[in-house]
């Protein structure tokens, strides 16, 4: 797994927006052949959004031949709710750019069946061949999606409770109210994001320290869900300063000295 260590918020999402646009651009998608996207929601990706919206509105990049889906979704929150994950995606990403609104999958969380939704979103996954580059941040316990601490290394598309650490964790979008907090999600497994072609995960912030050591330094285990990237074979983590506190001195200085040459978002684009 790569770690690619930057100085602040800022440049991971320029980093992150850059390795997203090269992709697509070396995918060259067709309307037959399209670049499949896994996004997540949450405040750390917005940065990135922010950027990939810039390089669309400069024409560097469209996204009429890219399918998405999306990690998660709450159960029973009205798709127009302003803390849905359906408001959230067309408030910070979907409504500013060139996708097809046909080609962008979210989890409907208001399914009568919501087993039957999560095995469709499995099966639209695989009729497109795959996720070619799954995206996505964690939670301060290491949660990936709502695969909360304990979840099935190797588990699909499901119903998940909510653990009181997250409810409480996204409260600050709930009017700091844990009541409104819904307490039940549907949410891709684990081993639904290790089935993409390439992972890259957003790390930012002091809060995110002892997940990112777990993730770098433990061991693989499902107490900490994002130590399961240590599995996929291009797993990438990209992350601040303020995150990497409780890494090793040694293992700090170890991937700066490794990837000393990828920093630059630059880097990335031709
Ligand atoms: N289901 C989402 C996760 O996908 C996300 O990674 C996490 C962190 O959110 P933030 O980026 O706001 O810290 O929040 C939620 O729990």
């Amino acid at each position: 797994m790569r770690l690619i260590i930057q100085d602040n918020y800022d440049i991971i999402s320029q980093w992150a927006a850059a390795y997203v646009v090269s992709k697509i651009q070396a995918a060259r998608p067709t309307e037959g052949k399209p670049f499949v996207l896994g996004l997540p929601t949450g405040s750390t990706p917005l940065g990135m959004y922010r950027y990939l919206i810039k390089y669309y509105q400069e024409n560097k990049l469209s996204f009429k031949h890219v399918v998405t889906f999306n990690m998660d979704e709450y159960v029973g929150l009205d798709k127009q709710h302003p803390q849905s994950y359906h408001s959230f995606m067309r408030n910070n990403f979907f409504g500013h750019i060139d996708i097809q609104e046909s080609n962008t999958n979210i989890l409907n969380g208001n399914a009568s069946d919501l087993q039957a939704e999560c095995e469709l979103f499995e099966a639209k996954i695989k009729a497109v061949g795959g996720i070619d580059l799954f995206l996505g941040g964690i939670g301060p316990d290491g949660h990936i999606a709502f695969n909360e601490p304990g979840s099935s290394l190797s588990s699909r598309t499901r119903i998940k409770t909510l653990t009181q650490d997250t409810i409480i964790a996204n409260s600050r979008f709930f009017d700091d109210d844990i009541q409104k907090v819904p307490k039940t999600a549907l949410t891709v497994g684990v081993g639904t994001i290790l089935d993409a072609k390439e992972v890259l995960i957003l790390v930012n912030g002091h809060n995110k320290a002892r997940a990112l050591a777990q993730a770098v330094e433990g061991g693989i285990n499902q107490m900490w869900t994002i130590s399961a990237l240590q599995l996929h074979p291009h797993g990438i983590i990209v992350c601040d300063e303020a995150s990497t506190y409780d890494l090793k001195v040694g293992t700090y200085k170890y991937f700066k000295d490794i990837e000393r040459e990828n920093l630059s978002p630059d880097m990335l684009l031709t």
